[in-house]
């Protein structure tokens, strides 16, 4: 037999793209530490200065291959961030018969209670959610109906840093869009966009293993912009890799694309599968503006990503809809809009 047809000459003449075709294996014994050559982190979703020129093409780029990225430079008072964190674990430590003053009726988004995807999951999770539109004036006034000052101090945290986060929302709607060549004007509602403000509170837990903070889930949102503090849990999933952690950055903050942006994209930007996990030793809070259009509005694949090719993905729908769509049929609702 020609020695050449054997199977152990297959990689005879093989180009070696990294130059590792001839190494040979490391000496283990004896070694305390890891050398770089053999370090093997899992890359995480990209931190964005928003400072930087070129922030806009990361943006773009960060949006199509993750869904989520970090971003540094935000603009959001640091101060705001580190007050609205206090308030939400004074909110989430007050015992359990107050905070029930305030619970989430059935048919309300707003309210304390279980996190709404709770419903379509056969086991609870080891969380609790308290969400807010606008000012929580009412829902202070029965936490403290005798301590005024409580009441202010949680208000004007509240919406001051519901307030800014809404605005770096805007602002990254913005350079996403710019990303893809696009305005806001290319969205007619723009000026007229909403957002939600909720807590989430994910207290230690005896076994974390056992337990979950927030089920894999992707954001009905057009855009959520998350501030998790130093406590690490929230996790993005990636085709092949797995879990991967988002690690909580000093003064950064997380943006996830929701089902609705993945729509306007007609799927060019990925909507991101995300959880959270808890731990034993830390109570973890987070707090997330939740921005979408207005209830009423039509979001449909815009023009200028359809074309005979690519022609829209998905069915026209409002946000209102598809809360409600959500609801009914949890992670497949954006199948049921499939054409
Ligand atoms: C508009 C909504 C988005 C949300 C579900 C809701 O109907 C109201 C609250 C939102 C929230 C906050 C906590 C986490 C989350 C997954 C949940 O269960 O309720 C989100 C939902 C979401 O982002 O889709
Ligand atoms: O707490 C977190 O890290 C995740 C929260 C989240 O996914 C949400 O609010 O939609
Ligand atoms: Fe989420």
């Amino acid at each position: 037999m020609n020695s050449n047809n054997l199977i152990t000459n297959s990689y005879k003449n093989k180009p070696s793209s990294l130059g590792h075709s001839h190494i040979v294996p490391l000496d283990f014994t004896n070694m305390v530490t890891v050398p770089d050559s053999h370090e093997w982190v899992t890359e995480s979703v990209p931190v964005i200065d928003l400072s930087d020129p070129n922030a806009k093409t990361l943006i773009g780029e960060a949006c199509e291959k993750w869904g989520a990225f970090q971003v540094m430079n935000h603009g959001v008072s640091m101060e705001l961030l580190n007050q609205a964190e206090l308030e939400a674990f004074r909110f989430f430590s007050l015992p359990a018969n107050q905070k029930l003053r305030v619970l989430r009726s059935p048919e309300s988004i707003i309210g304390y209670g279980v996190p709404r995807i709770s419903s379509y999951f056969p086991k609870l999770l080891w969380s609790e959610n308290f969400t807010m539109m606008g000012s929580p004036i009412d829902h202070a006034a029965q936490l403290w109906p005798d301590q005024p000052h409580k009441q202010t101090t949680f208000c004007d945290v509240m919406e001051e840093c519901q307030k800014e986060m809404k605005a770096l929302t805007e602002r990254v709607v913005e350079l996403m869009l710019e990303s893809l060549g696009l305005t806001m004007e290319d969205l007619k509602w723009h000026s007229r966009g909403q957002c939600l403000f909720t807590l989430n509170s994910y207290p230690m837990c005896p076994e974390p293993e056992r337990a979950m903070g927030l089920c894999p889930h992707t954001d009905t949102s057009l855009l959520t912009v998350l501030y998790q503090s130093s406590c690490t849990g929230l996790q993005v999933f990636q085709d092949v890799i797995g879990w991967i952690p988002v690690p909580p950055i000093p003064g950064a903050i997380v943006i996830n694309i929701g089902d609705l942006m993945h729509i306007l994209s007609n799927g060019r930007f990925k909507n991101i599968l995300h959880r959270a996990v808890v731990n034993k030793t830390r109570h973890r809070v987070s707090f997330a503006v939740i921005y979408g259009p207005p209830s009423d509005e039509m979001i449909s694949p815009l023009t200028k990503f359809t074309n005979d090719e690519h022609p829209p993905l998905y069915r026209p729908v409002n946000w209102k809809d598809y809360i409600y769509s959500k609801a009914l049929h949890g992670n497949k609702a954006l199948l049921h809009l499939m054409n």
